[in-house]
């Protein structure tokens, strides 16, 4: 029999705008030549300006989602992004334990750009018990990363001590993702594998508003290398590369935080 053509799954919230969530997920997945699958687990009302609205699904639609790719797909990696609540959280654990769908990406999204709240405040917990001990990788933004682990992030230092956390709660690698610093200059990641090797990953930081969809567009990518069968560095670095391009490049998208520029060339390539 030939061998299937990599596949890999978004288990997300849709933006309606078509700049983050599930729909940044599936044109970075398209972009990196992989078969791109999902599994809805909330709809926002949203453009470039904000959240207007949105609702979570029943989790019967759910679970039905997962049986349905698991009877058919060959899924070599995930990844997760908005899940809403403590409910839906647990039941996407749940169906992660119960079917094989390769490394498992946490994109731990709490907070839309614009402020509005894309998990409720009661399942940070959850995900700290039950989701990130499943993760290949989290990909945590400073806010995020400071609400799983408690600490106040304000230097390299505590970008460190940040991963080290998280790496004790059980994910085998980490990257804190520093978009949100104030350094002007300079876009810089940590990055902690499971081999105990760390390092950072430092871009030129662009002047631009148009940064929505930053986090999903990088933790899509990875998932898509590891798709591929990319070893973890390999594939951190392709998403930090990436999500620069896409940036970079920017494309003008509405009138607030506009996407990112998806077809954007990676140099390196
Ligand atoms: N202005 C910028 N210029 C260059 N790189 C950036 C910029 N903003 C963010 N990045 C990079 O984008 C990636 C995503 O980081 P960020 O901290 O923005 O994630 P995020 O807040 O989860 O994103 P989002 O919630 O918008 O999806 C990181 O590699 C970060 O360094
Ligand atoms: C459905 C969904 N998922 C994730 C994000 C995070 O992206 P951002 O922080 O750029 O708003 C979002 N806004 N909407």
């Amino acid at each position: 029999m030939t061998s299937q053509f990599p596949q890999a799954l978004s288990i997300a919230g849709s933006d309606s705008g078509g700049g983050a969530g599930m729909q940044a997920d599936l044109k970075t997945i398209q972009e990196r030549h992989v078969f791109a699958t999902t599994v809805l687990v909330a709809i926002t009302a949203q453009n470039t300006l904000g959240v207007q609205d949105f609702m979570a699904l029943p989790t019967k639609i759910i679970d039905e989602q997962f049986a349905s790719l698991d009877a058919d797909l060959a899924i070599k990696a995930c990844k997760t992004g908005m899940l809403a609540d403590s409910i839906r959280v647990h039941n996407v654990v749940e169906n992660l334990t119960r079917y094989d769908f390769g490394p498992l990406t946490v994109d731990p999204v709490m907070i839309a750009k614009g402020g509005a709240p894309l998990l409720a405040e009661d399942a940070i917990d959850t995900v700290k018990k039950e989701l990130i001990p499943l993760a290949t990788i989290v990909t945590p933004n400073l806010p995020e990363a400071e609400a799983l682990t408690g600490l106040t992030i304000e230097n390299d230092a505590d970008m460190q001590r940040a991963g080290q956390q998280l790496q004790a709660m059980g994910a085998k690698n980490v990257m804190v993702k520093g978009g949100h610093e104030a350094d002007p200059t300079t876009a810089s990641d940590f990055v902690l594998l499971e081999n105990g090797r760390s390092f950072w990953l430092r871009s030129p930081r662009f002047d631009t508003h148009n940064t929505h969809g930053t986090g999903d567009t990088l933790s899509a990518c990875i998932t898509a290398e590891l798709a591929k069968g990319s070893d973890i560095e390999t594939a951190i670095r392709t998403g930090k590369a990436y999500v620069s391009a896409t940036i970079a490049q920017g494309i003008k998208v509405g009138h607030g935080h506009g996407p990112l520029n998806h077809w954007a060339v990676v140099s390196e390539e």
